[in-house]
This record gives C-alpha cells, structure tokens and sequence, in this order.
C-alpha cells in the first residue's frame, strides 16, 4: 500500500499533484533540480490553501497540515518512496535517466508513473531497468481540481503496476481511466483540433485569440484555447503538438502552428513566465 509518494518536478503539474496528495493524507516528497521552484512551489500551495481556509472550505491547522506532509528537497537520496510520479520536463531522455536514478536510490518494489502528455510510455518503459513496474499516471491541470486521470498501460507494465496507480488516484480522489500506450493518450488526441483550428484562424488572420476564447467560452466551453494554452504552458502544448502530430504519421490536419513555435521562442509560455497569448501580472 502507497504511504510515501515522491512527486519529481516542482513545476505547474508537480506542485499541483504534490498538494492534491498531501490533501489526500500521502506523505509527500517533492523533488526538483531547482531551489527555486520549490520555494515557488511551496508559495503558491500555501497560498492556494488560504484561500481554502477563508472560503471556509478547510481549517487553518488542516492547512498547515497538508503543507507539513510535503517534504521539498532538491537532493536524488531524499527520494525515498512507494510510489514516483515524474512531472519534469517533456523530454524522453531526461526522464529516462531519473527513472534509473531513482531506481538504484528505492527499494525493489518502488513503482514508476509519468505524468507525460505525450511521449510513448513504453518507449520510456523499455528503457527503465523494471520495465514491469513502468506506467502512465497522466493527471490534468489543476490537479487538485481535475478529476480526471488516465492511467496508461504499456505491453510490458504488470497487473500491480496498474493496481498500485489506480487505487492511489482513487484515494486521492480522482477518476482513473485506463487506457493502452497511443499518441495523445485519449484527451490529447481527441483535444488536438481544439487548439489548432483555432490557432490556424489567428494564422489566417480571420479573427483575434480574444475573440476566439470569448467565443468558445460563450458555447459553453470552461476556458477558450488560448487561455488554456496559457494555463498549460505554450512549451508544453508545443511539445505535445509536435509528438502526437510525428507519432500519426505527419498528418497536414495536426500539423503544428507557427504561432506556437514563435511562443516558444520568445519565451512567453503563458502564466508561468507571466506572458503568453494574454499577460499576467
Ligand atoms: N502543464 C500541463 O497542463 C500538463 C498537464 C498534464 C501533464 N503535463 C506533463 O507534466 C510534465 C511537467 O509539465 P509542467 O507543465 O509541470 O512543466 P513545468 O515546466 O511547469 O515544470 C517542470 C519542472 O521540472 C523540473 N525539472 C526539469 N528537469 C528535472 C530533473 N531532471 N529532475 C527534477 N526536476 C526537473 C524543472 O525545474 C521544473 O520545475 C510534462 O511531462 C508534461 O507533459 C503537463
């Protein structure tokens, strides 16, 4: 049974997934390379939880005990647990490597999540010294609001494997979906035409990325696409844009945008970096 859960990252999906379990009574060890996205990280949780305490919706010493369930290091020997759910950056190789470091550092029964949106998980998987022990944990932003998360199964995970991140996600409160190793999971490939018809009109110069939001957001849509590119992070919509779109065969509908590149570029990921299609102070 998962008690300690390491969370490696400290980013947008990290912090979010490292407060949804210590909300949900995990020990909690969150990990990154960066000092200082770990102090961010634990800024914007305490902040998140005071917000809770005065829309009355937890006690001031609840939030104070969720935050002392987070242990913030940025030290490899510290990640000692039952279960690793990596949300680092979006490259197979660098994830790859933690896996393997992780693995000398645990004990032998340790399991290994992504929280990729979209590299093959077997591909990782192959590469892990206990591919068996390797699957998809993919939550969605925010995590401690989104229910969702899509528990992606490789040929090679074993049936604990998939026991162990499925009762976890339960017990954090979520709804697993299982699903096999494809290009996009299901979310990011049935969402794909979302962002890109309506990068293609801004392409066109049909109409503004305002327009567009209010638009969709007037049909009934939570967030328009250029709001919630901003809110998952332009590199990390770019990166997903590029793999599902290389992994179906280079189809002219999934092509990515010019306009994304640009994004990355110039370093206007959206609300991490305070710019992207819209600014944020
Ligand atoms: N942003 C989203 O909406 C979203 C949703 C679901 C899944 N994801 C996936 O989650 C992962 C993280 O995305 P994000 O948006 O949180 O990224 P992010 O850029 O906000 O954060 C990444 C963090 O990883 C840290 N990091 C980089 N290399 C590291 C290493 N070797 N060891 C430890 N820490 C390291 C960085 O310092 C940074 O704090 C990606 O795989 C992404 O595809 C993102």
């Amino acid at each position: 049974m998962v008690q300690t859960i390491c969370i490696c990252g400290a980013g947008t999906m990290g912090s979010s997934i490292a407060q949804a379990a210590a909300q949900h009574n995990f020990h909690v060890i969150l990990y990154d390379v960066s000092t200082g996205m770990l102090e961010k990280a634990r800024t914007a949780m305490e902040s998140n939880l005071q917000t809770l305490v005065q829309k009355n919706k937890l006690t001031a010493e609840a939030g104070s005990a969720i935050i002392s369930r987070i242990q913030f290091v940025s030290d490899i020997n510290d990640c000692l647990a039952d279960l690793v759910i990596e949300a680092i950056v979006e490259k197979p190789e660098v994830k790859v490597a933690l896996f393997n470091q992780l693995a000398e550092v645990n004990h032998s029964e340790v399991v290994f999540a992504t929280n990729t949106s979209s590299l093959s998980v077997t591909e990782i998987a192959k590469k892990i010294i206990h591919p068996e022990r390797v699957a998809g944990m993919h939550f969605f932003n925010p995590a401690t609001i989104m229910k969702l998360v899509e528990v992606v199964t490789t040929p090679f995970s074993n049936e604990q494997t998939i026991e162990t991140i499925v009762q976890t996600a339960r017990q954090m409160d979520k709804t697993p979906v299982l699903c096999q190793d494809a290009p996009g999971f299901i979310v990011n490939h049935v969402a794909r035409p979302y962002y890109l018809e309506a990068l293609k009109l801004a392409e066109q110069g049909v109409t503004d990325f305002q327009t567009i939001d209010t638009l969709l957001e007037a049909t009934g849509f939570k967030m328009g696409p250029f709001r919630l590119m901003d809110l998952i992070g332009n590199d990390i919509n770019y990166a997903v844009s590029c793999q599902v779109y290389d992994a179906l065969g280079k189809p002219e509908r999934l092509q990515p945008s010019p306009i994304q590149q640009e994004k990355v570029e110039k370093g206007e990921l959206g609300r991490k970096t305070g710019k992207g299609y819209y600014e944020y102070s």
